[in-house]
């Protein structure tokens, strides 16, 4: 359904994103991922025609995107663009916004997919409300509702939780996908935060200096990252040489997550305790083993300069890079 081929568009600085290939299916959705700073705004706008590229071409089922120079108004019509200045009405109600972009000719059809989107992202006490007086989150969330008013066939969603507050934000994110996966909606979204894409994306893309270093199943990107740039996007990670730890893998040195490093009481590697984090359902040790530093999970906490014992839990670590 779309088809990216050596997508590239450099801005006036020579910065922003090269070479970019992808496909994805109907209702697929893609996590752009990667430090500030590497490309994920420039090829959303890019995607959605905002932008005349400078080399390659992107293509939504039989059509081809294209940019400003072909378009009076930028922005290809199958597809919605969420961006992290959202483009909503200040003087009219949260309703109103959300209702701009449907036809006149269905009245009742329009306020029952209103009081749906109104419902599903939390907006009831709100809407009828002017959008000036509302807070960062909500107008948030009446953007997304007004990108989702008539359905787009793919939707380009840019940070679209950063806004949000933790409270409110885990509901509202699997509210969000469930609704796109249910619609089969294509989704794109740039993220910075971890837990938006494990669980709801499909696919995963890393950038870096505008480049895609990786592009395969979440799963395939999580479990078998290509470097520790990559594995480091989803918290902290150990690179260790394996044959240093008796690891008996085939790479020389490989990424360990912390969740695979366990505090032991019997005696096996030492090292001394340097910090410890509280993370709720357990502590994050950071262990210092031969001058190098180590992440493990413990459910008991330290204090610092503790001699602790760690292991690898050896299966779990297989399992993954098989
Ligand atoms: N309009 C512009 N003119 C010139 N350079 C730009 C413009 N927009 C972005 N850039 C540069 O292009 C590069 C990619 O920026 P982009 O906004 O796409 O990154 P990003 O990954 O979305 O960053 P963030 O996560 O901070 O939003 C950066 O070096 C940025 O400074």
């Amino acid at each position: 359904m779309l088809n990216v081929s050596e997508l590239t568009y450099l801005h006036e600085n020579g910065k922003g994103v090269s070479n970019i290939n992808f496909e994805l299916k109907k209702g697929d959705h893609l996590a752009l991922i990667g430090e500030s700073g590497c490309g994920k705004s420039t090829l959303i706008k890019s995607l959605y025609g905002l932008f005349d590229l400078d080399k390659g071409s992107i293509k939504w089922r039989t059509e081809k995107i294209l940019g400003p120079a072909y378009n009076l108004v930028p922005g290809y019509k199958k597809f919605k663009h969420l961006s992290q200045e959202f483009d909503l009405m200040p003087f009219t109600t949260s309703e109103e916004n959300i209702q701009k972009f449907l036809s006149r000719e269905t009245p009742e059809e329009n306020q029952r997919r209103s009081d749906e989107l109104i419902a599903l992202f939390d907006l009831d006490e709100v809407k009828h409300q002017k959008l000036k007086i509302l807070s960062g989150g909500q107008k948030q969330r009446v953007a997304i509702a007004q990108a989702l008013a008539n359905p787009p066939e793919l939707i380009l969603l840019d940070e679209p939780f950063s806004h949000i507050d933790q409270f409110l934000k885990h509901r509202l994110r699997r509210r969000l996908f469930q609704f796109l996966k249910k619609e089969e909606i294509t989704c794109i979204f740039a993220t910075h935060d971890a837990d938006d894409v494990l669980p709801f994306s499909d696919f995963t893309m890393v950038l870096k200096e505008g480049k895609a270093l990786d592009f395969r199943t979440t799963q395939q990107v999580y479990n078998r990252p290509k470097n520790e740039y990559c594995a480091s996007l989803f918290g902290d990670v150990n690179v260790l040489d394996t044959y240093e730890f008796n690891l008996d893998l085939v790479d020389e040195r490989v990424v360990i997550f912390p969740h695979e490093i366990r505090v032991v009481t019997t005696q096996k590697y030492q090292g001394k305790v340097l910090s410890s984090y509280f993370k709720g359902s357990h502590y994050l040790i950071e262990i210092d083993f031969n001058s190098k530093s180590i992440f493990a999970i413990s459910t008991e906490n330290f204090k610092i300069n503790d001699k602790v014992n760690f292991d690898f839990d050896r299966d779990r670590i297989k399992n993954r890079l098989n």
